[in-house]
């Protein structure tokens, strides 16, 4: 999934797509691959994500895991840093504060290898958090997609559903949640929410 290319010292590189698109999967992917190299890794998660295994985890959607350590700011991933740690990676981080974008481009200014991974837009198609600052400065981005499930076409927008309809615009732009209340669409099959929709319908 990565490209060859080769830098010294440190970089950065995103993992980024609608949910359900493998950016966890690819993540500990990477992970699992400098550990096999013999770096020394430490994994970071927004501690939003409480899903699936528990806040010291991350999980997929298919509950493959591996040990995170849960932040509440980009700040903390200073100050529980692992001096030693060769490979950074951060999951969940369009939850993150925007000084997210600092602390990874500080990392890989020092030398490491800085693994981001979150979704790129939220329930309305717009994008997300600091997602796009990081996806501007990383040396590498790679946009991945889930299946619409109504058509099946490669899935680029997340629709936030409550009660089985699509969420109204003024909707929490952060709603933690998996299948139970979202699911992957294309482009052509997003029911993309407008501002005052429901006021519209009252006029
Ligand atoms: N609509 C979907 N399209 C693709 N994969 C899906 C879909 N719904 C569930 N999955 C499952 O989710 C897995 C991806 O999980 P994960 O890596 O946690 O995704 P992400 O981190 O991007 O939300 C896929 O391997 C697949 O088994
Ligand atoms: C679209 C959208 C999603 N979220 C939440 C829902 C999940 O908890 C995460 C994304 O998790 P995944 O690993 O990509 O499956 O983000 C949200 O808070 N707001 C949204 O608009
Ligand atoms: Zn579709």
């Amino acid at each position: 999934m990565s490209g060859s290319f080769q830098v010294s010292g440190g970089w950065m590189e995103v993992v980024a797509g609608s949910m359900f698109s493998g950016k966890t999967e690819e993540l500990l992917r990477r992970v699992r691959r400098a550990t096999i190299a013999r770096k020394r890794v430490q994994v970071f998660k927004s501690h939003l994500d409480d899903r699936y295994a528990g806040l010291w985890n991350v999980s997929s959607h298919d509950r493959r895991t591996f040990e995170a350590i849960p932040v509440d700011s980009s700040s903390q991933i200073l100050l529980r840093l692992d001096p030693m740690a060769q490979v950074i990676a951060i999951d969940e981080a369009q939850f993150l504060d925007a000084g997210i974008v600092q602390v990874a481009s500080s990392l890989a200014d020092r030398g490491r290898r800085v693994i981001l991974a979150g979704i790129d837009s939220d329930f309305r198609g717009e994008p997300f958090g600091p997602m796009p600052q990081l996806m501007a400065v990383a040396e590498m981005v790679d946009k991945l997609h889930a299946i619409c499930v109504l058509c099946g076409s490669p899935a680029s927008r997340n629709q936030r559903l409550i009660g089985g309809k699509p969420a109204p615009y003024d909707s929490p732009t952060i709603m933690v949640g998996a299948a139970d209340s979202y699911e992957a669409r294309c482009r052509a099959c997003h029911i993309v929410p407008r501002p005052n929709e429901g006021q519209q319908q009252l006029l």
